[in-house]
């Protein structure tokens, strides 16, 4: 469902279809809409980011990050933004980076640990990031000063860098929300 989501915003976000089309089209999507209504349920109980076992934690949000390497420490993994990420010019949008990034050190700085906040996240563009095109994300735990653990991460299109992230994750205290 989560996958057919994907795609779909993909196949939206590029289309120009003729207007019988696109009534057709937002007829089905309100009914399916309207067919899950009732299955509405709670935070803890809905798929969408509370499936580790499902690509991107099952939510569609974020692109998936397809995980190489992942410890404590450290992640390497590969990443693609579909056309649904579009900002302009075949260059993903540049607000669609920073969420990436913030999926990928907020995940490494709870790894293992009690759950961490993100407190900042500073993001350098350094090149255009590219439309689907599979990039090498790489993301690592700095240092941690007691409450707070400093991650950096950075996005490559082959060798070429094209942006990288220095975040702060503060560690909850027990029922911090
Ligand atoms: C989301 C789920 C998290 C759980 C993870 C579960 C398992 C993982 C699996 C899957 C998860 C999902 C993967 C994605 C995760 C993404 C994470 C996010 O996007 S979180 C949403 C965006 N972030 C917020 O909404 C925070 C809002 N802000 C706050 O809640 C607070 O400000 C918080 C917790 C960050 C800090 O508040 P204080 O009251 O607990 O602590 P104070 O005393 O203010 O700060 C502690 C230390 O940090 C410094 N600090 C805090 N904010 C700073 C800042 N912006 N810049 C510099 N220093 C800062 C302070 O100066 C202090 O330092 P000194 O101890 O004095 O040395």
């Amino acid at each position: 469902m989560i996958e057919a989501l994907r795609s779909l915003q993909a196949r939206v976000t590029g289309a120009a279809p003729p207007p019988e089309t696109v009534t057709d089209v937002a007829e089905a999507l309100e009914k399916l809409a309207a067919t899950l209504e009732p299955f509405t349920v709670g935070e803890r109980d809905q798929i969408a980011g509370h499936r580790g076992d499902l690509p991107g934690r099952g939510q569609a949000m974020s692109p998936v990050l397809h995980v190489d390497e992942w410890d404590g420490a450290h992640v390497l993994g590969r990443i693609t933004f579909s056309r649904f990420y579009l900002g302009g010019n075949w260059a993903v949008h540049g607000g669609a980076i920073p969420l990436a990034f913030d999926e990928v050190l907020g995940r490494l700085a709870s790894t293992g640990r009690t759950a961490a906040r993100t407190a900042y996240l500073h993001v350098n563009y350094r090149k255009i990031t590219p439309i689907e095109v599979e990039l090498r994300v790489e993301a690592k735990v700095d240092r941690v000063e007691g409450r707070k653990r400093f991650l950096t991460g950075a996005l490559y299109d082959g060798e070429h860098l094209t942006a990288d992230a220095e975040g702060l994750f503060v560690e909850l205290r027990p029922g911090q929300p």
